[in-house]
C-alpha cells in the first residue's frame, strides 16, 4: 500500500512544480517549474537537466546516451539555459521555428534518471527534469524501485459494476476498475450472455478528439462503435475501454504531437520529438482485466500486433484475430498509412 502512496504523492508534486526525491536524487519538472521554485532549486549551484533519450535524438545529443542505447541523457546548465531555456529543450514546439543550437554539454548519467523520467510520465508531463539541485525539507521522497513496481504491476480491483443498456445492446453491464497509485479508472462493457465460447474482445484506448468529439484525424471514433457493433452482433463479448489516451502520453501531450504534426512530422515521429516511444501503452492491463472477469481465452478485434502478442505474453489465450474495418477519411490517411508502414499494422 505504501508504495503506491509514496509513487502517487511524487505524482502529485511534479505536477505541481514541486520538487521530488527520486533515490537521493532531487528533480523538478521543467513543464511545471515557475522562476521562484527554479530559484531555489538551483541555490547554490544550478541544477543539470535530464532529458529522455528519443528526445535527445532530436536535439542531436544521441550519441551522448550512456550504457543504455535508447537512455537518458544529462545536460549542463550551460548559462544559457534559463527556464525558457529549459522549456525550449523540453517542448518541441518551436524546433522548426527556433532550432536550438546549444551549446550543450553532457554529464554521467545519474542511476535513478529513468525512474525520474517514467514518473514524469506517468504523471502526464514531458519527459524533462531539472535534477540534482537542493529539494528543500517537506520534497517527498520515492524508490525507484517503487515507481517500477507501480509501473509495471498493475494491481486492479473491480470497483463498481451495473446494469447499463445501450443503443446497440439492451443487455449490458458496465464494470469499472480500479488501479493502486494510479488514478486511471479502466472500464469494461459486457455485451450480451456468455455462450460458453470465448468473448470477441476489443481493447480500445480512450482518445477524447475521436471518441467524443467525431475527430477526423485518427479512426478511434468509428472503430469504437463498429467495435460495440460487432460484439452486439455476435451474441456476446466484451470492450475494455483503457484509459490510455494518446497511445498513452496522455491528452496534453497528445494534442502537443498534434501541433508537431500540423508542422509536417507524422504521428510516429511527433511522439519522438517529445521524448516518448511510438507507444507507451502497456496492455498487461486488459489482460489484468481479462483475469478479473474470468476470461481466459479471447476472439480479439484489432489490427495492432502488440495487442495480441501482450495478451498471449500475459497468459490470454487469443484463439482468433478478428480485423476491424477502420473509418479511413481524407484527414486521417497518412495516420493510417503511419500505423501500416511504421507501427506493424495490418489494414
Ligand atoms: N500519441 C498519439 N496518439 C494518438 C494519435 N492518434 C490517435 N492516438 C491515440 O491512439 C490510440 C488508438 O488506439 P486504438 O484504437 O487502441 O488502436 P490501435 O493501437 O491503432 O490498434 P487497433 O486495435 O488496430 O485499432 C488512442 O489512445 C488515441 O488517443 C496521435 O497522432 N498521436
Ligand atoms: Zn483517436
Amino acid at each position: 500500500m505504501t508504495v503506491g502512496r509514496n509513487v502517487a504523492r511524487a505524482i502529485d508534486a511534479l505536477r505541481r512544480g514541486w520538487p521530488v526525491i527520486i533515490d537521493e536524487l532531487a528533480v523538478l519538472a521543467v513543464e511545471t517549474a515557475d522562476e521562484a521554485g527554479l530559484a531555489a532549486f538551483d541555490t547554490p549551484a544550478a541544477a543539470d537537466i535530464l532529458i529522455a533519450g528519443n528526445r535527445a535524438v532530436t536535439l542531436k545529443l544521441a550519441n551522448q546516451r550512456d550504457a543504455v542505447p535508447t537512455g537518458p541523457v544529462r545536460i549542463a546548465r550551460m548559462p544559457w539555459i534559463d527556464l525558457a531555456g529549459a522549456t525550449a529543450i523540453a517542448d518541441p514546439a518551436r524546433d522548426l521555428s527556433t532550432p536550438l543550437k546549444g551549446p550543450f554539454q553532457t554529464l554521467p548519467v545519474p542511476a535513478p534518471a529513468t525512474a525520474a523520467l517514467r514518473l514524469a510520465k506517468m504523471a502526464g508531463l514531458l519527459p524533462a527534469l531539472f535534477a540534482g539541485g537542493t529539494p528543500g525539507d517537506d520534497a517527498i521522497s520515492v524508490g525507484a524501485d517503487a515507481i517500477g513496481v507501480v509501473h509495471d504491476r498493475p494491481a486492479l480491483t473491480i470497483a463498481s459494476r451495473a446494469r447499463l443498456p445501450i443503443a446497440e445492446a439492451e443487455k449490458a453491464e458496465i464494470i469499472a476498475f480500479r488501479a493502486e497509485g494510479d488514478a486511471s479508472e479502466h472500464v469494461a462493457l459486457m455485451i450480451g450472455e456468455p455462450t460458453g465460447q470465448p468473448p470477441l474482445v476489443r481493447i480500445h484506448s480512450e482518445c477524447l478528439t475521436g471518441d467524443v468529439l467525431g475527430s477526423l484525424k485518427c479512426d478511434c471514433g468509428l472503430q469504437l462503435a463498429d467495435a460495440i457493433a460487432a460484439i452486439a452482433a455476435s451474441g456476446w463479448g466484451i470492450l475494455l475501454y483503457l484509459r490510455q489516451e494518446g497511445r498513452g502520453i496522455g491528452l496534453v501531450n497528445k494534442l502537443r504531437a498534434y501541433a508537431l504534426q500540423d508542422q509536417g512530422f507524422d504521428t510516429v515521429d511527433a511522439n519522438l520529438r517529445l521524448g516518448f516511444s511510438d507507444d507507451e501503452r502497456d496492455f498487461g492491463v486488459a489482460a489484468f482485466m481479462l483475469g478479473l472477469l474470468a476470461q481466459p481465452e479471447v476472439r480479439l478485434l484489432t489490427n495492432n500486433p502488440r495487442k495480441v502478442a501482450a495478451l498471449e505474453a500475459a497468459g490470454v489465450r487469443v484463439r482468433e484475430r478478428v480485423p476491424l474495418q477502420a473509418g479511413a477519411n481524407p484527414h486521417n490517411r497518412a495516420y493510417l498509412d503511419t500505423k501500416r508502414d511504421r507501427s506493424g499494422h495490418s489494414l
